[in-house]
């Protein structure tokens, strides 16, 4: 297949030279920073799925898709931050000829929505993944730990489109399991939950995510974040795939913790790179969702609006 990774940093440049390893041609849409490295040693990745790499000058590197044609690719993949959205929708919408499907492999919920507001629902796929990627260094990413296959789906809940089984078995064949799913939003939802009880905590407090889950102070706070976003999931009409919060907090504590607890959250990497976090897609979307249902999410309020004032800290000149 023919891809185009738009926002390829840790998640995207590991995928691309996955699949370009395994035959597949890839475009990266990336930052200027990361050219000269690839264009010079190429692209490698190493950790828990094996090590994979593509020699210079095999994968396409651009730093803007502006003028370009889309009428190749298969699928394009979104691996920007979610905080950058709505300008990549932006752009891969004025790709011209483009009629692929567009696939958001971001955290958090909104994402789908946002792509099939814009591009409609047929093109719309989402993924759900919730392995650990990390840029070692320019040309060399890590994966380092795994919870759960990656989880492909579209907008339709009941279906599976023929676009989300070819890119799960691609992702499958490259190295990285993968498989289509009838109800990606359920899985979204259910990362939601993963993601809303350990990042914030985790970058407030600067510890991985096993430390939360042997401390009962910080295991009584994600209990409650885990009750309020199950809450809000049932007031939006979402399911997932446990009956109530605490059959979710078993497997959270018993499989989810155990398989990432060295893992040290992607909010507490951004706030150590002086970056902006993905808060508005996890707590902060429950506290915004729990506001429009009337459900209340006082402790996801709390959580979102410290980690907001660390970001404003952060932004403040020294
Ligand atoms: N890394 C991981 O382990 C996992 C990540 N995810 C999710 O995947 C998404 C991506 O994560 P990750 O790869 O870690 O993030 P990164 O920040 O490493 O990668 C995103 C990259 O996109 C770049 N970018 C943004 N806009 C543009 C643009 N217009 N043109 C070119 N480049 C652009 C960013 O540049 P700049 O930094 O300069 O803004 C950055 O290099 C997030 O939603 C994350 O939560 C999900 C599961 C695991
Ligand atoms: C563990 C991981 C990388 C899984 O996707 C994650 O959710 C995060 O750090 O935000």
């Amino acid at each position: 297949m023919h891809f185009l990774i738009y926002g390829a940093g840790a998640l995207g440049q590991a995928i691309g030279c996955m699949l370009a390893a395994d035959g597949h041609k890839v475009d990266l849409v990336l930052r200027p920073r990361f050219v000269e490295a690839l264009q010079t040693t190429g692209l490698r990745v190493t950790g828990i799925f094996g090590d994979h790499g593509v020699p210079p000058g095999q994968i396409g590197l651009f730093t803007g898709i502006r003028g370009r044609s889309g009428r190749d690719y298969e699928a394009i993949l979104l691996t920007t931050k979610t905080y950058d959205t709505d300008k990549a929708i932006s752009d891969i919408a004025a790709l011209h000829e483009c009629y692929c499907p567009v696939v958001s492999l971001q955290n958090g919920c909104g994402n789908l929505e946002k792509l099939a507001e814009r591009l409609g629902r047929e093109r719309s796929l989402a993924g759900r993944v919730i392995t650990g990627f990390e840029i070692e260094r320019p040309g060399v990413v890590r994966i380092t730990v795994s919870a759960d296959a990656i989880h492909v789906g579209g907008c339709v809940r009941g279906t599976i489109p023929a676009a989300a089984k070819r890119l799960a078995d691609a992702l499958s064949h490259a190295g990285l399991p993968s498989i289509a799913v009838a109800d990606i939003y359920q899985s979204l939802f259910a990362k939601l939950l993963y993601n809303c009880a350990l990042n914030p905590l985790g970058a407030l407090l600067g510890v991985p995510y096993g430390a939360l889950g042997e401390s009962a102070e910080t295991r009584m706070l994600m209990d409650q974040v885990i009750e309020e976003t199950f809450a809000v999931i049932n007031a939006m009409g979402g399911t997932t795939p446990w009956p109530d919060a605490a059959s979710y907090g078993r497997v959270f504590y018993g499989q989810l913790i155990p398989a990432t607890s060295n893992h040290r959250a992607s909010m507490l990497q951004d706030l150590d790179h002086n970056k902006p976090t993905e808060v508005e897609a996890m707590v902060g979307y429950v506290a915004a969702q729990g506001r429009k249902f009337g459900v209340p999410t006082p402790c996801c309020d709390f959580l979102a609006a410290l980690v907001r004032f660390k970001e404003q800290q952060m932004r403040q000149p020294t």
